[in-house]
């Protein structure tokens, strides 16, 4: 596989930043001290095993936790020092994929795409709000299945959709958590062409979980792996996994299955 290439990067901006970031639940410390930079335009890759805290990094980008102590600055802004108001408008520019997709059963896909857009944007006149749904499946290549529901959709085509509802917000940074979690092998390529392409379209800064290599390898410019509660290793992947210093990495790696 190819290593893939830098486009649209821009190295000066960090847009999200991180510094000495801790995080506890009670007596359990899950990060230990989190330092960081996503730089603009760039897909960066938090790998880590189970329970290692990459949900909760993430969670606390996206301002829906808060963090003990240190600084996460996302868009310029020091997300603990925002009024409960100042965080609902970055939140708008921080763009959430949650695993499970998290659509609304009982509406169609029309109403799943435009039920963020409505609640989030006013006076959009009903051309706006059409024109909007229509690209952001046009994005997610699901045109046709506009005025389907939920259920009629396979485990892919729901990730899409919750992709193309995360989309229509057009945020500037995109966080995918386990993007490929439950899919077979190439669906997962699919959903990781889908990351690649978004980044190209629309220029974003994305965050991706994950814990699968591949997924890793195909959209990742550069990975991070949590260990114990830091990024001890960052890098492209072949700089993360190259060198066989530190058993704990090359136990993740070891434990995949890389094409
Ligand atoms: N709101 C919370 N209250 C208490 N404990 C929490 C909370 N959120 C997360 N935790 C704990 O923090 C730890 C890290 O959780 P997190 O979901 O970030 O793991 P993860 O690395 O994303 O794991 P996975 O890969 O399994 O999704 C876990 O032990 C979890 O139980």
């Amino acid at each position: 596989m190819e290593e893939k290439a830098n486009t649209h990067i821009n190295k000066q901006e960090a847009v999200i930043s991180i510094r000495g970031l801790t995080k506890s639940f009670g007596d359990l410390h899950v990060l230990r001290g989190v330092d960081l930079d996503v730089f603009r335009g760039e897909n960066l890759v938090v790998l880590g095993r189970s329970g290692t805290g990459k949900s909760v990094l993430i969670k606390i980008i996206a301002g829906l936790l808060m963090p003990d102590a240190g600084t996460v600055t996302v868009l310029g802004q020091d997300v603990a020092r925002l009024s409960t108001k100042e965080l609902d408008q970055l939140r708008l520019k921080v763009g959430f994929s949650f695993q499970n997709s998290a659509l609304y059963d009982s509406m169609t896909i029309r109403e799943n795409l435009e039920f963020p857009l409505v609640r989030n944007v006013r006076n959009l006149s009903r051309q706006d709000i059409n024109h909007a749904v229509e690209e952001a499946l046009e994005d997610v290549g699901l045109s046709q299945t506009i005025n389907q529901m939920p259920s009629e959709l396979s485990g892919g085509q729901r990730k899409r959709i919750g992709i193309a509802r995360t989309l229509i917000l057009k945020p500037e940074i995109m966080l995918y958590d386990e993007p490929t979690a439950g899919l077979d092998p190439i669906t997962s390529v699919d959903i990781n062409n889908l990351i690649n392409e978004v980044q190209e379209k629309h220029h974003s800064t994305s965050i991706v979980i994950t814990h699968d290599l591949t997924c890793a390898k195909m959209v990742g410019n550069r990975v991070a792996m949590l260990l114990d509660g830091r990024f001890e290793r960052q890098g492209t992947f072949e700089e993360v996994f190259e060198s066989n210093d530190d058993e704990r990495v090359q136990a993740f790696y070891n434990y995949n299955f890389v094409t």
